[in-house]
C-alpha cells in the first residue's frame, strides 16, 4: 500500500503528541513514510517533538521524522498537511478572553470579540501556509485544518484561496457525540446524526442509533444533568477540566429555553452571554487554565523524559486525535465516510446563502466533503445563523481591505455584544493588544465621526 508523507503546521501544538499516537494506531490505514514538524517557534517545537518522537518509536522505526522551521523542508512532495496553528500562542488568548471581560462581554477563545481578535491575526498565516503548500506539496496533496477560529478561517481561505483544497475540522460535534454515546450507553460510532449550522454555531436535529432517533431521551436526561453522564470519567480526558463540565452543564441552560435541538455548546456564549460573564472570573480565564494545565504538562513532561527516559504521559487519543485521522483515511482511501466538517452551502441549506461556509454532515471524499442535503432550516436558526455569517464574513472583509469601520461592523453584528458603543471600545482595546499581529485597519473618514 502507498506510503505518504504528512507535514504538521504547528507541530508545537500540544495537541501533537495525541495526534501522532493515533496516527501510530492507524499506520494500516493510513501508512507514513515521514511525518515533517513545521513551526515559526523552532525551539518550542522542537520539545515536543521530543515527546511526538517518544509515541513514534513505541510502534515504529520506519518513519523518516524531521523538525524544520523551513517551509520547502516541510512541504516538499507532502500529501497530507495537518494545520494546528495559534497565531499569537496562548498570551495573546489570555487577552482574547481579558480584554473583553473587562467590558463585562464574553471572553472566548473562538466565540464574540476574542474569536474576532484571533480571526483577524489567523487570515494571513493561513494564506501563507496554504500558497507555501501550493508552492511545494504535491498537486494532490490536502490541508486538513483544525486551526482556529475554524469558521472565520474557513471564510477567509473560501474568499482569498477558493480553489485551496482545505478540509477544515472540529472536534466539538465529535466530542458532543461522545457524551450523547455515554448518556444513550452505546459507542460514538454507532450515532448517526443530522446536524446544521456554521462552526461552533450548530444544532444537532436528529441522534439515531439503530434507525431511532432517541433525540427526545438526551433532551431528557440534559434537562436534569447538562450533557455530562455521572460517571464523567467516559468523557474525553481533556474535558474532565472544571470549566468543560461547566461548559457541557450549560447545555441545560440552552435546552431548558429552547429544546427542539441539541444545540453545540458554543451556542452558550451567544444565547446568554450576561450569565457567562457574571460567571466569569476575569482574572483567571480557561487560556491561564491551559497554560497552567495542558501546556505546562506537556513540557514538564518532556522534561523529565529527557532526564530519565520515561515518558510520565501516554498522551492517550482522545476524539480530538482520533477525528483528524478518521477523515484523513477517508480522504486517502476515497471512503466517502460521512462526518460533520465545513463546507460550502451551495444550496444544501437552500435558504441560507449559498457562499456560506456551514459544518453540516459530509461523505469525505478524495475530492474532499460532498455535503448531504439538508433542507430549509427553521427562522429562528436561519436568523441567528446570518446575524453571525454576516460578522464572520464583513470582518474578512475588514481584513482584506483593512477597513475600520468594517471591522466595528463585524463586531457590532457580533451577537455577545450589546451595542456598538461597547463593540468600539472592546475593538480598540483589542488593535492594542494585536498590534504586531493584526493588519492595520484604516479609518476611511476623518478622525472625528469615530468619536
Ligand atoms: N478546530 C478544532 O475543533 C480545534 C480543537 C482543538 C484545538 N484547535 C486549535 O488548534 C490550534 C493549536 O492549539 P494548541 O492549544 O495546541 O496551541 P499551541 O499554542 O499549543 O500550539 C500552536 C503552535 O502553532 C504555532 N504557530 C503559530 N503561528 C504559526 C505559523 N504562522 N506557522 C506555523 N506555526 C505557527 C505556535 O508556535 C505553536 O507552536 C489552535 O488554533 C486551537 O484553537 C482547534
Ligand atoms: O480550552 P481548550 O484549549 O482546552 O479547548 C478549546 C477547544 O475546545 C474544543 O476542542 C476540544 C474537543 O472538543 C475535546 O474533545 C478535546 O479534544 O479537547 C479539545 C480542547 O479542549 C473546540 O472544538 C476547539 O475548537 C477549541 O479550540
Ligand atoms: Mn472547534
Amino acid at each position: 500500500m502507498k506510503k505518504y508523507i504528512l507535514a504538521v503546521a504547528g507541530g508545537g501544538s500540544t495537541y501533537t503528541p495525541g495526534i501522532i499516537r493515533s496516527l501510530m494506531d492507524r499506520l494500516e490505514d493510513l501508512p507514513l513514510s515521514e511525518i515533517r514538524f513545521y513551526d515559526i517557534d523552532g525551539a518550542r517545537q522542537s520539545k515536543v517533538v521530543v515527546a511526538a518522537k517518544a509515541v513514534i518509536a513505541e510502534y515504529t522505526d520506519s518513519i523518516l521524522v524531521t523538525d524544520t522551521t523551513d517551509p520547502q523542508t516541510a512541504f516538499e512532495n507532502a500529501d497530507f498537511v495537518f494545520a494546528q496553528m495559534r497565531v499569537g500562542k496562548y498570551a495573546l488568548r489570555e487577552l482574547d478572553e481579558k480584554i473583553p471581560l473587562s467590558h463585562n462581554v464574553v471572553g472566548q477563545e473562538t466565540c464574540g470579540p476574542g474569536g474576532l481578535a484571533y480571526g483577524l491575526r489567523t487570515i494571513a498565516p493561513m494564506i501563507e501556509l496554504i500558497d507555501y503548500v501550493e508552492q511545494y506539496a504535491k498537486e494532490t496533496a490536502w490541508i486538513v485544518n483544525y486551526s482556529n477560529p475554524a469558521s472565520i478561517v474557513a471564510e477567509g481561505v473560501r474568499k482569498l484561496r477558493p480553489k485551496a483544497r482545505v478540509l477544515n475540522i472540529c472536534d466539538m460535534p465529535v466530542a458532543t457525540m461522545r457524551n450523547i454515546a455515554a448518556i444513550l450507553g452505546v459507542e460514538r460510532e454507532e450515532l448517526v446524526v443530522d446536524y446544521f449550522g456554521l462552526n461552533h454555531f450548530g444544532w444537532f436535529t436528529r441522534l439515531e442509533v439503530d434507525g431511532i432517533d432517541r433525540l427526545a431521551e438526551v433532551r431528557e436526561h440534559v434537562y436534569k444533568h447538562g450533557l455530562l453522564t455521572e460517571d464523567v470519567s467516559k468523557i474525553d480526558y481533556r474535558h474532565a477540566d472544571s470549566s468543560w463540565i461547566k461548559t457541557f452543564k450549560n447545555i441545560k441552560l440552552i435546552m431548558d429555553h429552547f429544546p427542539e435541538y441539541l444545540p453545540n455548546p458554543y451556542l452558550q456564549y451567544y444565547l446568554f452571554p450576561d450569565h457567562i460573564v457574571e460567571t466569569s472570573n476575569k482574572d483567571y480565564t480557561r487560556a491561564n487554565e491551559v497554560m497552567d494545565g495542558r501546556e505546562k504538562t506537556l513540557f514538564e513532561t518532556v522534561e523529565k523524559f529527557e532526564e530519565t527516559g520515561i515518558l510520565e504521559d501516554s498522551f492517550a487519543v482522545g476524539v480530538h486525535g482520533t477525528f483528524i485521522v478518521d477523515v484523513t483515511v477517508s480522504i486517502a482511501q476515497n471512503l466517502g465516510k460521512r462526518y460533520v466538517v465545513m463546507t460550502e452551502n451551495n444550496g444544501t441549506i437552500p435558504n441560507l446563502p449559498a457562499d456560506a461556509m456551514i459544518e453540516v454532515p459530509a461523505f469525505i471524499t478524495a475530492d474532499g466533503p460532498k455535503p448531504e442535503f439538508v433542507g430549509d432550516i427553521p427562522y429562528f436558526y436561519k436568523a441567528m445563523i446570518e446575524q453571525q455569517l454576516a460578522s464572520e464574513k464583513i470582518l474578512v472583509e475588514a481584513i482584506i481591505e483593512g477597513s475600520y469601520e468594517k471591522a466595528l461592523q463585524a463586531f457590532t453584528l457580533n451577537k455577545t455584544l450589546p451595542s456598538a458603543k461597547v463593540a468600539k471600545a472592546v475593538l480598540d482595546d483589542l488593535i492594542a493588544a494585536n498590534k504586531d499581529f493584526w493588519p492595520t485597519l484604516n479609518k476611511e473618514y476623518t478622525e472625528g465621526l469615530l468619536v
